[in-house]
């Protein structure tokens, strides 16, 4: 469907927005107006081709969702005004969850191919609309847009990926200890799920949970981050355009009620799961809390990824999948190496390509031509990142290109950094940074490689350049993370599974197992069938 035909079929489906836009008619009712940021707001709608897309308003039942309280959303690069949100209460939440317990009802009935029909209209119109939506990406998160671009791409995989997985929810056929009895499986979807998302990738991590569950037959309440709610929406709105029925997408936005929203959704007993990406504390805590209703859970959490080099690849390799796997989305993925682990006989080789490459970076406005890295996405990023730069340079660490602010640029930019001589006590080897800095720590032996990467408490991705094949597979087989990139920098892909163990949470996503998390298994057993196979 051309963008034309989107505009023209939201228009005549769906009307005017609810909450008309940010130019002062609202002042009075947003919470926190008197400490705008702002210094211009920016007309997000002139930049879109579809003009809806854009829209102020959380999503229930399939409508724009009135509310008399709202929010501010900035952009990270400028700290302009972005829009407004509505700042949903506990009890708003609730309207959501009776839509979407409403919406399972019959939702459930519909047969997996036409799940499949919906997903794939849906995957059709967020590609049609792929600049509009990295439009959106870049003016809430910043990452620059070709990034946002391959960010709708991603996100649109994964619609693919369960479209086809949708009608192979197979069921098994048991043979049972008890003659004459025959036993077989079938999988139901969970119910409603409650889906809580972060805002480094404010598409792709809604995509990954929502296609799934949809594929499996359930409905769904999303709660994005308040600093990247404006996608959430837009993909909400695709969905009912796709033909998605009214109340199995909802989206709320929430900030100052973040607390009694995430305890709502945890504890309502008409949501049967939640899906969490986000950090580890707030995933301890939504665990806690869901324990009250029993929920079944999927927790993808933070990471501190190791990215080991052996001697036996050449440099120049090495050096380009350790920016491709460091430096996406400005560090800011859950996935980043955090600390590179580079064998003493190439050292000091590796250090001096890496601080060259990363020097020639384009650091600005993910919206200018060029630029290849972004601002972070808030003040404390900014700050974490000059703590964690600052501790390595206290404990001898030496800085090679970058290690500071880049206030001429923004308030919320840092420059690409890369430090040499790296110490295992430094703060970078505990935590992850979640940010533009490239730690390079020094090692002699396998054995001892492999100790450091897995000195962590978490275990999301780690990686691996070397060309031996068996160390690769010692190696691999040895860390104590869920995914192990040989050889690549980047390890994410609808096609596989995506999660972590220790700290980084549990459950996969993507993948022939990523539909399972959003499927309950049914044994049937028949008694009395009589004779034996
Ligand atoms: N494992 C993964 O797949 C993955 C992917 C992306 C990000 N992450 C992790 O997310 C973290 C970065 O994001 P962050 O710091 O914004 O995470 P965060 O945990 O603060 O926020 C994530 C989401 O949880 C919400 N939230 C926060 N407190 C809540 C509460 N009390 N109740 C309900 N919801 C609440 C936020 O509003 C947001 O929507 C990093 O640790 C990163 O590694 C993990
Ligand atoms: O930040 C976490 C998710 C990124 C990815 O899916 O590659």
């Amino acid at each position: 469907m051309p963008v034309r035909r989107v505009i023209t079929a939201l228009t005549a489906r769906l009307g005017k927005p609810a909450v008309p836009n940010h130019n002062g008619r609202l002042a009075s009712r947003i919470s926190g107006s008197g400490q705008c940021r702002s210094l211009s707001n920016i007309n997000v709608k002139d930049k879109l081709s579809a003009r809806y897309l854009f829209r102020e308003a959380a999503i229930i039942d399939g409508k724009d969702f009135p509310s008399t309280t709202h929010f501010q959303v900035f952009d990270p690069a400028t700290q302009a005004q972005i829009g407004v949100c509505p700042d949903l209460n506990a009890r708003q939440v609730d309207e959501a969850i009776a839509a979407a317990h409403a919406a399972f009802q019959s939702f459930r009935r519909t047969t997996p191919f036409e799940r499949a029909k919906l997903l794939r209209e849906w995957r059709d119109l967020v590609m049609e609309s792929q600049e509009d939506l990295a439009t959106m990406i870049t003016l809430e998160n910043g990452k620059p847009i070709a990034e946002a671009k391959g960010e709708v791409a991603y996100a649109a995989s994964f619609m693919d990926w369960f479209a086809g997985e949708a009608p192979r929810a197979y069921g098994d056929v048991i043979p049972t200890s008890v003659a004459g009895n025959r036993a077989i499986t079938i999988k139901q979807p969970v119910g409603v799920c409650g889906i809580i998302t972060p805002w480094n990738f404010p598409a792709a991590m809604i995509t990954r949970k929502v296609a799934a569950a949809i594929a499996a037959g359930c409905t769904v309440v999303i709660k994005p981050d308040a600093e990247t709610p404006y996608t959430a929406i837009a993909l909400a709105k695709l969905a009912k355009i796709a033909g998605v029925p009214d109340g199995v997408v909802n989206v709320v936005t929430t900030k100052s009620f973040l607390k009694e929203v995430g305890e709502k959704l945890c504890t309502d007993e008409r949501i049967k799961k939640v899906s969490f990406t986000g950090s580890t504390n707030v995933g301890k805590l939504l665990m806690a809390q869901s324990s009250s209703t029993v929920k079944k859970l999927s927790f993808e959490l933070g990471g501190n990824a190791p990215f080991i080099v052996f001697p036996d690849v050449p440099v120049t390799e090495a050096v380009t999948a350790a920016v491709t796997s460091k430096f996406r989305g400005a560090g800011q993925t859950c996935v980043c190496a955090n600390r590179i682990f580079v064998h003493e006989s190439i050292y000091d080789e590796f250090c001096e390509l890496l601080a060259e490459k990363v020097g020639g970076f384009k650091i600005g406005n993910g919206l200018e031509d060029g630029v290849n890295q972004g601002p972070l996405i808030h003040d404390r990023a900014v700050d974490k990142v000059e703590g964690h730069v600052q501790d390595a340079v206290k404990h001898g660490g030496k800085v090679l290109v970058g290690g500071k602010r880049a206030t001429d640029i923004g308030k919320h930019f840092y420059y690409p950094t890369v430090i040499r001589d790296a110490k295992p006590r430094i703060r970078i080897m505990q935590e992850e940074t979640f940010g533009p800095v490239a730690a390079v720590f020094k090692f002699a032996s396998e054995a001892e490689v492999v100790a450091l990467a897995n000195v962590v408490d978490v275990g999301l991705a780690s990686y691996v350049m070397t060309n031996d094949i068996n160390r690769a597979f010692r190696v691999a087989e040895q860390l104590e993370f869920g995914m192990v990139g040989v050889n690549t920098g980047i390890v994410s892909d609808c096609a596989t599974p995506f999660g972590g163990v220790k700290f980084s949470g549990f459950g996969r996503e993507g993948s022939k197992y990523g539909i399972e998390e959003y499927l309950n298994v049914k044994a049937i057993t028949f008694g009395g069938v009589g004779a034996p196979y």
